[in-house]
């Protein structure tokens, strides 16, 4: 569905922990969380830093796969949310969900059926997904590939002019 992207959005550790720290900012302006459930994987390195920023220490996981590559395959969720993080949600608890991104917002849709009244969030959202999102910080087209930076390492790069250096 998201092949071939014509553009690529390469995001580097600095960058994403910029971009976290910038959605705790956001969400520390909204209200305050009693805890968060982060979508595995993409999810759990921007749920440690707002975890880290906002003081929240009850972190809980749900783990949905929803893509080989850059191919998306049949949505499945690998493990579910936890009785005891359920029954706070009932309970009336301020739920965070977190995840890196929203693309055609269908892993959004299943965990958002999970906790009716979470707040979700993502670091980055393309147009398909973005209705989904509460809160997101920064928006690229759909046919942008996001890349990052636990899926990259340091390689060479050609010169834009195309000839060697
Ligand atoms: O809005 P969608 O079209 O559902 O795409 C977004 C989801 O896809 C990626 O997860 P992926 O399924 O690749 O699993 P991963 O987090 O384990 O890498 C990403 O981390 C989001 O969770
Ligand atoms: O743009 C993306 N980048 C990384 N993972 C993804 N999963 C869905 N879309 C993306
Ligand atoms: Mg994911």
């Amino acid at each position: 569905m998201n092949n071939p992207n014509e553009k690529s959005f390469p995001v580097s550790w600095d960058q994403f922990h910029r971009d976290s720290r910038a959605l705790a900012w956001r969400l520390a302006g909204i209200g305050s969380f009693d805890a968060i459930v982060a979508i595995a994987r993409g999810g759990l390195v921007p749920a440690a830093i707002v975890a880290r920023e906002l003081n929240i220490r009850t972190v809980e996981t749900v783990a949905v796969k929803s893509y080989d590559h850059q191919s998306q395959s049949g949505i499945k969720v690998l493990k579910e949310i936890s009785a005891p993080v359920l029954d706070l949600a009932r309970n009336g608890a301020k739920i965070l969900i977190v995840d890196d991104l929203v693309d055609t917002g269908s892993t959004a849709r299943v965990v958002r059926e999970m906790l009716p009244g979470a707040h979700f969030a993502t670091v980055y959202a393309k147009p398909k997904g973005r209705e989904l999102v509460d809160t997101f910080i920064t928006e690229v087209s759909q046919d942008t590939w996001i890349f990052f930076p636990w899926d990259l390492d340091v390689a060479y790069a050609a010169p834009i002019s195309g000839g060697t250096d």
